[in-house]
């Protein structure tokens, strides 16, 4: 990797201003990037307001030829809408470096559509929101060593980042940090709802969910213990824990976790099939 910062002129296009796009390029405004370098397509009025308003990009309701400007198209529009909005784009952006963010979208579908493999997919999460974000990334064939740096000093401000040389490896990386959020929140849920039975408010239960969980996970970031370890250290001989652990082991939640997390792979790997990879 040669290029550790955004090079200085470069020109972004965004297709689809949603939650992810919204994510990825507040990251790049919050950091200093001028807004002027960045374009949206984004078909929905509200959302086009929303993006110039809080980030003050240009807002684009269709595609047109002043996307042949960017250097970086990041398609940010649902695996299901992806073919579609590639076709009055991709005649403009031959020369760009695609980054998709969709889930179940082959590489080879991507350079089907966009007819260049000069393209890199990636696999975010929500958290990517407030700086916290783990993001998945593998490179097509025709993806230089400068363009993934391009792309890493691009997602930077949203977080982590981990390539992976293996394309089949994104929907097993999707099964822990792309959906991933979805269950942490599942759980804070029924933590809430266990806090309220117990007395404590929704407000009281949630404060005390959320920092639980972002404390044990800075634990394991910080540890070379394994968190098999670490949970046995919460885990007193005779105590508290070990009552509500021996609970969710009758109740196979570990499996169900697993089990939920090959499903997630296999409906990613379903998109894939129906996308033609
Ligand atoms: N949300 C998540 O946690 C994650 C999402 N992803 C992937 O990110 C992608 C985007 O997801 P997310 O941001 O949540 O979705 P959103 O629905 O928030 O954003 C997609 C946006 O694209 C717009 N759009 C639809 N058609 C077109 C078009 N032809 N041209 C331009 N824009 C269009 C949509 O408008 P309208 O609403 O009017 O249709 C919508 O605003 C998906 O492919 C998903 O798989 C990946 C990892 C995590
Ligand atoms: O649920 C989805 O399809 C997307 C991909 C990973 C997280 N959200």
């Amino acid at each position: 990797m040669t290029t550790t910062s955004i090079p200085e002129h470069l020109q972004i296009a965004f297709i689809g201003g949603g939650n992810m796009a919204s994510a990825i390029l507040g990251g790049l405004v919050r950091q200093g990037m001028a807004p002027a370098r960045i374009r949206v397509v984004e078909p929905f009025a509200e959302t086009r307001a929303r993006l110039q308003q809080e980030f003050g990009v240009q807002v684009l309701e269709a595609a047109d030829a002043s996307l042949g400007q960017a250097d970086v198209v990041v398609w940010a529009v649902k695996p299901q809408q992806f073919e579609e909005a590639t076709r009055p784009v991709a005649p403009h952006t031959g020369k760009a470096l695609h980054l998709s963010v969709a889930a179940g979208i082959p590489a080879s579908a991507l350079a089907r559509w966009l007819g260049t493999e000069r393209l890199v997919r990636a696999m975010p999460n929500t958290p990517a929101l407030v700086g916290q974000g783990m993001t998945g990334l593998f490179a097509g064939a025709g993806a230089s060593a400068d363009d993934r740096a391009v792309i890493d000093a691009l997602l930077a401000p949203t977080g982590q980042r981990m390539w992976l040389e293996q394309e089949a490896l994104i929907d097993s990386l999707m099964a822990i940090s792309g959906s991933g959020p979805a269950y942490v929140f599942y759980f804070i849920e029924a933590l809430v709802r266990g806090g309220v039975e117990l007395g404590l408010t929704a407000e009281q239960s949630k404060i005390l969910a959320a920092q639980t969980f972002a404390g044990a996970a800075a634990l394991v970031q910080g540890s070379s213990d394994a968190p098999e370890v670490l949970r046995q250290r919460v885990t007193s001989k005779g105590g508290t824990t070990h009552e509500a652990i021996v609970i969710m082991q009758q109740h196979g939640v570990e499996q169900a976790i697993v089990a939920a997390m090959h499903a997630c792979a296999a409906r990613g790997r379903e998109l894939a099939e129906q996308f033609g990879g």
